[in-house]
């Protein structure tokens, strides 16, 4: 197995497969990166000449895909002939949590995983190195060096885990300064190879110290266990930001007197709606759901409560508006600014906005709904996904406008649900003027000034303080 390797494919064009391998081809412009996917839409929008048409928006992106696109950077739907061609096979694709069966609302569903294995193992006619980059359960590369090494025909396959720490919003910049990359492989000397085969793709960028190598099992668990981690933290805050909210303490400086802490850190402390995106919600339930498996009661326990205090943490920002509106919002415009799970996205999996929404269109609440890049059409899916009401339904009571005061014209009340920045610099008196009065602003995400609001005349809540 070579240690410099020509050829890349990486199997899922989205939001991890896209920017991951538009930086390893921006960096490594002598090695041939070519994405492919199944889905044809998104590899034509990933083609797109215009490259504000990109199935993914990441601030820096564009201009990646604009330096490398064409040269080395390829997206097509030829899957098995990029296989074929490649010397290292990244599989990228999604792992939901299951819907059907057992594990259901708990484990990771690797059917798309496993097809990718059986793939690759159909077509490949040499050696290949595969590279785990989507998220999954310690001891998947055991399945799929089983299913290749059954299945194959005969060529010799190196498995190696190598988990994605980007964020959304922030992808580029954590790819191109990641704080380090985990690889993890076998101990013997072909799994040596394969792994230094991909230290030397990571090396053209990044400091060879952050590179580190690992086990497999360790690195597998090491990606479910960070992103355990980092939701607790924000499950920590969210807990705390309930009780500042009954005891007159202000959770902006709870967070700052802990965060000066060098031990505690200032990062992750932003008291919020609650966490959502594909990610930390699914990674948890997965690792809940092996650790029950394991016969681990109290492990299991200890970290399905960072999920149970992030879906209380919505319903009860919901129940606030509710309860703040004189106990009902029935026939009442509600303008949300914000749908996408963060800023800088246009990601709207799992977020908090998706859930608040719902829960008070079950008090017959109109929503009007702004976000600077999420269309209504993926509003619309988000909802009907939930399957609490009809499609007709759903589309009579929430609509989304293209102009944010147009969203909160005659509203009852304001509900930010994503930190865009752009809110900040909204003219309030504007607004103010044009809503029904009492005027109320819940800032699910601490990012209004209060006091300038309440000069205007607004009532303001805000998460975590009163
Ligand atoms: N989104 C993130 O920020 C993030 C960060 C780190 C890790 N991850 C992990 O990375 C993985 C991918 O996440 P994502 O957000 O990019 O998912 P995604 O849904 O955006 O993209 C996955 C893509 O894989 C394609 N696909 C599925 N099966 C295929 C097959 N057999 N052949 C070809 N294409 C196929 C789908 O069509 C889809 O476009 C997941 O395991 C996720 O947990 C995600
Ligand atoms: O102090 C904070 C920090 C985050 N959030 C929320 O938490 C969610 C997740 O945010 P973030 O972690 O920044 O974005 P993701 O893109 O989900 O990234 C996480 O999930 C990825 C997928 O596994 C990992 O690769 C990343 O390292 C990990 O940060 C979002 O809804 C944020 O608004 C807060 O409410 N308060």
């Amino acid at each position: 197995m070579q240690t410099h390797i020509k050829n890349i494919c990486c199997i899922g064009a989205g939001y991890v497969g896209g920017p991951t391998m538009a930086v390893i081809a921006d960096k490594n412009p002598h090695v041939k990166v070519t994405v492919v996917d199944i889905n044809a839409k998104r590899i034509a929008a990933w083609n797109d000449e215009d490259v504000s048409s990109l199935p993914v928006y990441e601030p820096g992106l564009s201009d990646v895909i604009q330096r490398a696109r064409g040269r080395n950077l390829f997206f097509s739907t030829e899957v098995e002939q990029a296989i074929d061609q490649a010397d290292m096979i990244f599989i990228s694709v999604n792992t939901p949590t299951k819907t059907y069966g057992k594990g259901k609302g708990m484990a990771a569903d690797l059917k798309y995983v496993e097809l990718c294995a059986r793939q690759i193992a159909s077509v490949a006619k040499t050696d290949k190195i595969v590279v785990e980059k989507s998220t999954l359960p310690v001891r998947t590369a055991q399945a799929i060096k089983t299913i290749l090494d059954q299945t194959g025909n005969g060529v010799n396959f190196q498995i190696l885990s190598n988990p994605e720490f980007l964020a959304e919003g922030t992808a580029i910049k954590d790819l191109e300064e990641a704080d380090r990359v985990l690889i993890g492989g076998e101990e013997s000397e072909a799994g040596q190879k394969a792994i230094q085969a991909l230290v030397n793709i990571y090396a053209a960028w990044l400091p060879k110290e952050r590179i580190l190598t690992t086990n497999v099992w360790s690195s597998e668990l090491s990606k479910l266990t960070a992103n355990a981690f980092l939701a607790q933290r924000v499950s920590s805050i969210n807990s705390i930001s309930e009780l500042c909210e009954a005891t007159g303490a202000n959770v902006k400086e709870v967070a700052k007197a802990i965060g000066l802490d060098s031990r505690i850190g200032s990062k992750f402390l932003q008291a919020s709606v609650g966490f959502g995106g594909s990610c930390f919600q699914k990674d948890i339930l997965n690792l809940v759901y092996i650790s029950k498996s394991l016969g681990l009661t109290e492990v299991a326990d200890y970290w399905e409560q960072v999920i149970i205090m992030n879906d209380h943490q919505k319903r009860r920002f919901a129940e606030k508006i509710v309860q703040t509106l004189f106990n009902t919002v029935s026939d009442k415009k509600i303008a949300f600014l914000g749908w996408a799970f963060k800023k800088d996205t246009n990601d709207t999996r799992e977020s908090a906005a998706i859930y608040v929404a719902d829960q008070l269109m079950d008090e017959q609440a109109k929503i009007r709904v702004f976000d600077p890049k999420v269309s209504e059409t993926q509003m619309q899916t988000d909802l009907n996904y939930l399957n609490t009401r009809s499609e007709a339904e759903n589309e009579a009571l929430l609509k989304a406008t293209e102009d944010p005061y147009q969203a909160c014209k005659d509203a009852h009340a304001i509900a930010i649900l994503t930190e865009w920045d752009e809110f900040k610099t909204y003219d309030w008196k504007k607004v103010y003027e044009q809503m029904k009065k009492p005027a109320f602003i819940f800032d699910g995400r601490r990012i209004l000034d209060r006091k300038e609001l309440e000069a205007i005349g607004f009532r303001v809540y805000r998460i975590g303080e009163n």
